[in-house]
């Protein structure tokens, strides 16, 4: 679970290797399913990088033979063919520093896209219970901002850093092949930069997880807080929400900083360590072109020390890159964990898609539960027989909505069997299970699309004249003609409850599966609306598999069969006759709520 807050001291750092054996695990995969296919494009790369790393190389050498004609020979024509020479090899490099980011940048972000597009796939399969317990901010994190953080990092970042890892090896082995003895000297520092580099880097990688974590709280809340703005804005809870959010970004700011400040150790270290080897080169290199015992001249010291300066700067960019890659793999990482979120609910080896979805629907000895402390049901045993009305009533958190749950397979029973028409549900193709429903759900999904686009939602494919009629049975008709085109706002918040349920059920008017499941569907109707509605509903599930949840027990008297649930458990069962008969707890709650209504 992700730390809120970040507690301010973060553990002790042990000694780690630069890549954990994670690190490594999650580098190798992503090379293997996202840049596998581009080895060709990313050999051109080398090629073109190694190309440029000897261009430096060269133009160390041939400003040495300028040094020299110059310093000795004083031709200008041999000047000038030297000039033409370091023209021409730093037209190359240009040329190629050009092709080299447009190719990567290319590569990584079609790299980047394509785990996208997986990415995608996968968040499609997971369970209902995977969105159920994950706020949508962290969801947004790792498909927006990690998955172009990466995309940065591997086509610019990283490439820079191979370019400059390519021209530190080259000119250092020229530079060490044209003076062993003053190369050794000057690169004893290099020690020094491996340990501050390794300190720093690990240091950056727990500055960075609390980082990705405050990041992904901050999203969560502003998502939370526009989405219940109605709810916050009636119980005066602004201060409460603005208090928030400043402590969110309040965390990512301090977190910021203290990454900052861990990164901004890195530059005063490396001119300290740059003073080093100047000095060491002046002192040693000339006190070496003095003495006769060394085959050196000032030309060969001008030229070493112009071949240091030109790879300090890459060794400079490459400790960065170090410490960049650190914060990286945090973010591979978070990627590559998503991935490791699997859906429990699939298909089995064998699942039919053929089966009588007009047949009973039983529950036998069904047990489940959703965390793992409470059961809900223990051996709960249900008939919805086919084509006929059943109602299922009982008190607020009884199980009733999980029942219809269980059915659709939005979650799989620990125990027992779900069937329909004698199938259990976890050996039929979940596709085709899905599709023998029509659902008026409790919690009512509105697009910011039109009301006619919503409805046709559920059936793309369905002709004009079929959502016409749909939305002619719940009377949602005159609003199609009188909102037009225009969109109803985030979640549907231009319409009412009453208009929301009404475009749900035309929804299943319009997809008219077999099994009609209808979850407290005409709760914010009013009576003369739901009058109309409850005539047509009652159309709709002629025969049809009916499943009727309701608190207002004057909507289920007439339906085949009710069972009364309470905290799991079926106490009764029967028609409204029989348990008006029975005067037991349907009787009482119905005599309840008909004095409450004054009926
Ligand atoms: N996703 C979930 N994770 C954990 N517990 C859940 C989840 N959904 C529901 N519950 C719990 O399971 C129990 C049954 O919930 P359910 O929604 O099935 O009740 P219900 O009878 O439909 O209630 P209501 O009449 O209020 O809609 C409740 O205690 C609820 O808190």
């Amino acid at each position: 679970m992700i730390k809120l807050f970040s507690s301010g001291k973060e553990p002790k750092t042990q000694r780690r290797p630069l890549f954990t054996a994670q690190d490594k695990a999650n580098i190798s995969w992503f090379s293997k399913t996202y840049l596998k296919e581009k080895v060709p494009w990313l050999g051109a790369v080398m090629v073109m990088i190694l190309a440029q790393g000897f261009a430096y190389q060269q133009f160390v050498s041939l400003t040495e033979d300028g040094l020299r004609v110059i310093f000795d020979k004083g031709e200008v024509t041999g000047l000038i063919g030297v000039c033409a020479m370091v023209m021409a090899i730093f037209s190359v490099r240009a040329i190629l520093s050009y092709a080299v980011p447009r190719i990567s940048v290319w590569l990584a972000s079609d790299a980047v896209y394509k785990m996208r597009r997986d990415l995608i796939d996968h968040i499609m399969i997971l369970d209902l219970a995977y969105f159920e317990k994950t706020k949508s901010g962290e969801l947004i994190l790792r498909l927006v901002n990690q998955a172009q953080d990466l995309s940065e990092f591997i086509g610019q970042t990283t490439v820079n850093a191979i370019r400059d890892a390519v021209t530190l090896i080259i000119v250092s082995g020229y530079l060490m092949w044209k003076s062993p003895i003053l190369f050794m000297s000057v690169i004893i520092v290099l020690p020094i930069v491996a340990v501050v580099v390794r300190r720093i880097s690990h240091r950056i990688k727990e500055v960075q997880t609390s980082a990705e974590n405050a990041m992904g709280n901050y999203m969560s809340g502003i998502e939370e807080m526009s989405n219940g703005m109605r709810t916050v804005k009636i119980s005066n809870q602004e201060p409460f929400e603005r208090q928030r959010l400043k402590t969110a970004t309040l965390d990512i700011k301090s977190l910021t900083i203290r990454l900052q400040a861990v990164q901004a150790l890195m530059s005063p270290t490396l001119d300290i360590l740059a003073a080093i080897i100047y000095i060491l080169i002046i002192g040693l290199g000339g006190y070496m072109a003095l003495s006769n015992d060394f085959n050196m001249d000032g030309a060969s010291i001008i030229a070493f020390m112009i071949g240091m300066a030109l790879i300090f700067d890459p060794a400079r960019r490459l400790s960065f890159f170090f410490v960049r890659l650190q914060a990286n793999l945090i973010v591979l990482e978070s990627l590559r964990g998503l991935y490791n979120e699997l859906p429990t609910i699939t298909n089995a080896p064998d699942a039919k898609a053929e089966f009588d979805p007009s047949g009973d629907i039983k529950l036998t000895d069904v047990r489940f539960r959703y965390a793992n402390d409470h059961p809900l049901f223990d051996e709960l045993n249900m008939t919805f027989e086919g084509g006929k009305v059943t109602a299922i009533v009982g008190a607020t958190g009884s199980g009733k909505t999980t029942i219809l749950s269980l059915i659709a397979r939005l979650y799989d029973v620990s125990a027992g069997t779900v069937t329909i028409g004698h199938e259990p549900v976890n050996k039929l193709r979940i596709d085709k299970l899905r599709q023998s429903f029509s659902v008026v759900a409790q919690d009512i999904v509105i697009f910011n699309n039109s009301i006619w686009e919503n409805i046709r939602y559920v059936r793309p494919d369905a002709s004009d004249e079929q959502i016409w009629r749909a939305a002619e049975l719940v009377g949602i008709d005159a609003l199609i003609r009188e909102r037009g085109d225009a969109p109803l706002g985030p979640k549907g918040s231009q319409l009412s409850g009453g208009q929301k349920q009404r475009i749900a059920i035309a929804r299943a008017f319009l997809r008219s599966a077999p099994i009609l499941i209808l979850d407290e569907a005409t709760s914010a109707l009013d009576q003369r609306t739901e009058e109309k509605v409850r005539q047509a509903i009652g159309e709709l599930s002629e025969d049809k598999t009916t499943i009727l949840v309701a608190h207002r027990l004057s909507t289920v008297t007439h339906a085949d069969k009710i069972y009364v649930l309470d905290e799991g458990r079926v106490v009764e069962e029967g028609t409204h006759a029989e348990l008006m008969a029975n005067k037991k707890l349907y009787a009482s709650m119905f005599s309840a709520q008909r004095s409450s209504y004054g009926q």
